[in-house]
């Protein structure tokens, strides 16, 4: 089942929807896997993981191995970072006691540079790569997960000691091989930071447009008015990508826009943090590009006016 690949410990930072169902798929394939948790820590410990998932069935990891204090892992190999982006410079601390020597440092996030901030406190000898996760999954209640499609991770390298090219991709290389060992499509990204402009062109209309106006998918997807609204916006984060030196596939967004009339209905995960007074992560999907764009001499006045309106909201939500 794990193919030629050592075993590595895996050590999960931040157990919600992203890190409890890759998580629980990794266990379930045999994996090592350590689970960091904070406010659903006793639940968790005490009932386990559920994964109540469409493609998958259900599934549920009784026990798991529940940390509250990083301290309390054993040293991991690979570190997979499920907490939003809002946390990330606060996270150093618990990856520095998970990590062990060489660990690989995975984020599973959405949004531009979201390695930079974390990488700053972490020592070279750590590498630190993103992965892009195409997947709709959220917390149902603690320890519980729906996850309704899709699930692929895409892995790419940020930073760190490898000595060269061929050195970082053989690191790519394993981080793919430990999600497709657990059943999960995985591929390696040769240029993180234009992939992470791509997926963005999903993200900022559709993350932002749920907050804004109160509606997931099914009826952005079918008001004339949200549709032309979601075009606009995805034509604008093209724009910058490409003014920031990225390619885009021809048709991408059109594809895009596509995919999601045939997703089942869904709600962001930034909808999920609007409806629990959490964060929203407005300045790794809107604040970077938008800053990336200017600095390649590129406005993109939708996009500002939707960061401003959400910026408003999520200084009263919070
Ligand atoms: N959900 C989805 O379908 C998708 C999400 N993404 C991206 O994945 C990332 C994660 O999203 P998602 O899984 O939905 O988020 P969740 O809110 O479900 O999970 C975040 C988890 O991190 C935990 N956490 C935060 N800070 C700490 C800390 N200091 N110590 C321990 N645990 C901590 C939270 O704990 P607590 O309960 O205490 O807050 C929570 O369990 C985001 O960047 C998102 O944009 C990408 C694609 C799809
Ligand atoms: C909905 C989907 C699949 C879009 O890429 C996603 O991954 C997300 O919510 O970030």
């Amino acid at each position: 089942m794990m193919g030629t690949i050592a075993r590595p410990t895996i050590g999960i930072i931040g157990t919600g929807a992203i890190g409890g169902f890759y998580g629980v798929m990794l266990a379930r394939a045999g994996f090592d896997v350590h689970f960091l948790l904070r406010s659903e820590f006793s639940a968790v410990a005490e009932h386990g993981l559920q994964v109540d998932s469409a493609p998958f069935g259900a599934m549920t990891l009784n026990p798991v191995q529940a940390y509250s204090n990083a301290a309390d892992m054993p040293p991991c190999d690979w570190l997979l970072v499920g907490a939003k982006t809002t946390s990330n410079a606060d996270l150093a601390p618990a990856i520095l006691a998970a990590a062990a020597p060489g660990a690989k440092v995975l984020l599973l996030q959405n949004g531009l540079d979201v390695e930079d901030s974390l990488r700053e406190l972490l020592p070279d000898s750590l590498h630190v790569l993103g992965g892009l996760c195409y997947i709709c999954v959220h917390r149902e209640g603690p320890g519980v997960i729906t996850h309704q499609a899709l699930g692929a991770v895409h892995v790419g390298y940020h930073s760190g000691s490898a000595a060269d090219e061929a050195a970082s991709k053989v690191i790519v290389e394993e981080g793919v091989s430990l999600f497709r060992a657990a059943g999960i499509d995985s591929q390696a990204m040769a240029n993180l930071h234009q992939a992470r402009w791509q997926k963005l062109v999903w993200n900022i209309p559709y993350n932002g447009l749920s907050v804004l106006l109160g509606a997931s998918t099914t009826p952005l997807m079918a008001n004339a008015d949200s549709r032309e609204l979601i075009k606009a916006l995805m034509a604008e984060v093209v724009q910058g990508a490409i003014a920031c030196g990225h390619d885009v596939p021809a048709g991408y967004a059109e594809h895009l826009f596509m995919v999601t009339e045939k997703m089942p209905d869904y709600w962001p995960s930034m909808y999920h943090d609007y409806l629990h007074k959490r964060p929203l992560e407005l300045d790794a999907i809107y604040g970077k590009p938008l800053a990336a764009a200017k600095a390649a001499g590129c406005e993109l006045p939708r996009i500002e006016a939707l960061y401003r309106s959400l910026s408003f909201i999520d200084r009263r939500n919070t």
